[in-house]
């Protein structure tokens, strides 16, 4: 029996749990042939109306709580922690009273950005180990790409269980901790900064005639499609060439976007995201 438990189920951990409940439904047995996947859900908030939420979303499939004693019972009763709450908060929840002793031995997969595995460690017992990752919101229709940083203590078998678990809601890739906060801007913040293009192109169809609803969908799955070859193996240049006819429409649109300073607009706002993510932790 594996209990997993989901310490601070807000936004991030209900789109995951969805994500890991869809991805048990689906059973993939080769994927987890060594896997212990988990038979018991646990979820702690901080108030009853979050938890009257979970209970609505997952029915009886979790163990809510949300008081420090319960969280305390609940994290007792986990082999793997989901620790999802704000990165601020992170002091309060594993500083409740009984809950570094709770964790002893256990494996915690922290998705809070900026807050270093040392600084965690600060807060738990040798033996807790720890894996770092960042995933995002599309977790929730398993489509999330999650980067993962194991800490040293951190065993290979915990490391297969991390990988089954976000394999099971998208893509992972293991990077060092260094690079943990330009992940963060670009697979956690990334839907925001995809989403504002989405909303940009879609205005721009508004704008020359085309019904709110068909536009966006046009731009959705153009994204899509176009993040579908790149993953395929086509280089992003090849794509545009081979979009843009000589003296064609796309050369013509790419050059407005050029002049906008499209690329460099969008890559600083990745270094600030980063820059920001880096000072989460720090209370
Ligand atoms: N949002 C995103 O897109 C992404 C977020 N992250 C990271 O995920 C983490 C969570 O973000 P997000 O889900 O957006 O935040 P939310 O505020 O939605 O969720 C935080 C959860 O923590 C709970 N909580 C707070 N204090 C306690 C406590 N003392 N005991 C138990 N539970 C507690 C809250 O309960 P209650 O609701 O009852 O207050 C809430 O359910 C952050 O650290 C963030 O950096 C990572 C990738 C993407
Ligand atoms: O904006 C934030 O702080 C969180 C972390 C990554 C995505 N959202």
């Amino acid at each position: 029996m594996t209990g997993f438990c989901v310490l601070g189920c807000g936004t991030m951990g209900k789109a995951l749990l969805t994500g890991i409940f869809d991805s048990i439904k689906e059973q993939d047995e080769q994927a987890s042939k060594n896997i212990s996947v988990p038979d018991k859900f646990y979820a702690c908030v901080k108030f009853v109306q979050e938890a009257i939420e979970i209970e609505k979303l997952f029915a009886g499939d979790v163990g809510i709580s949300v008081t420090d004693e319960e969280n305390v019972q609940k994290a007792a009763a986990s082999d793997v922690l989901l620790l999802s709450c704000k990165p601020q908060g992170a002091e309060d929840v594993l500083g409740a009273p009984g809950m570094k002793e709770a964790l002893k031995g256990k494996l915690i997969l922290s998705i809070l950005a900026g807050k270093t595995i040392d600084s965690l460690k600060n807060l738990l017992d040798d033996s807790t180990r720890i894996i770092r990752i960042m995933p995002n919101t599309a977790s929730r229709i398993r489509e999330s790409m999650s980067v993962l940083c194991p800490a040293p203590n951190a065993t290979e078998a915990d490391v297969e269980f991390a990988e089954w678990a976000f394999n099971g809601i998208g893509r992972t890739m293991k990077l060092p901790e260094k690079l943990i906060d330009a992940s963060t801007a670009m697979c956690g913040s990334g839907p925001a900064f995809v989403a504002t293009m989405i909303e940009a192109m879609t205005d721009g169809g508004v704008m020359m005639g085309i019904p709110f609803a068909q536009a966006q969908e046009l731009a959705a799955q153009t994204m899509v499609g176009t993040g579908q070859m790149v993953l395929q193996g086509q280089h992003p240049a090849k794509i545009r060439n081979d979009v843009s006819t000589p003296a064609g429409c796309t050369i013509s649109g790419l050059l407005a976007l050029e002049d906008g300073k499209i690329r460099s607009t969008i890559a600083r706002g990745i270094e600030q995201a980063t820059k920001t993510a880096s000072g989460l932790g720090n209370n």
